[in-house]
């Protein structure tokens, strides 16, 4: 998160922390006893092991009560998802048992209404990503307010020139943004996540390169049947 600054402590008991060898590599957030919903694009680099899911952190590294490290039994990205482009960048991950929630480790609706948040809503990200242009890693969970912006702006020929298709969205980039290792956290307006960070032209922080969100209302029917099909 660029521009941002540290969260208040599982205020965000949602949040999760996907990570290979004890190490952050993207975000995700709980959307259910035994699923964490993340971006399809955080596997690219991990050479097919699979994800532990770090839950009721606010602090990676330090001793927190209710932090809990849980194992992964399933992980299943969209079919549509692909190296290529930021097409139906989501991944869906099985814990290996249901969550133990408590005040720490909660679960956070979805929007299941397919209809786009209007232009300048203010809405929230958080992710343990770099917090600086020289990449500097946070221990802690950072957040930042972000306005989102219409589709056309964000198709303007000088941002991301017509990529943004009806199952994306995006909010202003200028200075405060998202970065790497944001990707896979929920975009949050009005309390309800909207959107899942996508990686996009990878920059950050510039006006130009608008942040990208996989929407989610036009992907429930995915969710719910990977959920049903998988269930117990
Ligand atoms: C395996 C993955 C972690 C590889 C990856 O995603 N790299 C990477 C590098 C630079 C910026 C970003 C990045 C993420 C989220 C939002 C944005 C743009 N605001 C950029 C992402």
């Amino acid at each position: 998160i660029l521009g941002g600054y540290e969260a208040k402590p599982h205020l965000r008991p949602y949040m999760a922390s996907l990570q290979l060898d004890g190490q952050h590599i993207c975000g995700g957030f709980l959307i259910a006893e035994q699923w964490v919903l993340s971006a399809a694009h955080c596997t690219e680099e991990t050479d097919g092991k699979v994800f532990q899911v770090l839950l009721g952190a606010h602090s990676l590294t330090e001793p927190e009560p209710h932090k809990r490290l849980y194992r992964v039994r399933a992980q299943i990205p969209h079919p549509g998802s692909n190296i290529h482009n930021n097409k139906d960048d989501l991944l869906l991950l099985q814990l290996e048992e249901k969550a133990e929630l408590n005040a720490h480790v909660q679960v956070l609706p979805f929007q299941r209404e397919d209809r786009d948040v209007a232009a300048d809503t203010v809405c929230e990200v958080a992710g343990w990503g770099t917090i600086s242009h020289s990449g500097h890693r946070p221990d802690k969970l950072y957040q930042v307010e972000r306005p989102v912006i219409s589709r056309d702006v964000c198709n303007h020929r000088t941002r991301h020139d017509r990529t943004i298709t009806e199952k994306m969205m995006c909010t202003d980039s200028r200075r405060k943004d998202t970065c790497k290792g944001d990707s896979g956290g929920p975009l949050v307006c009005n309390g309800v996540a909207e959107g899942v960070v996508t990686a996009g032209s990878r920059v950050c922080g510039n006006y130009k390169k608008p942040a990208i969100y996989t929407r989610i209302a036009p992907y429930v029917a995915w969710i719910d049947s990977v959920m049903a099909s998988a269930a117990g």
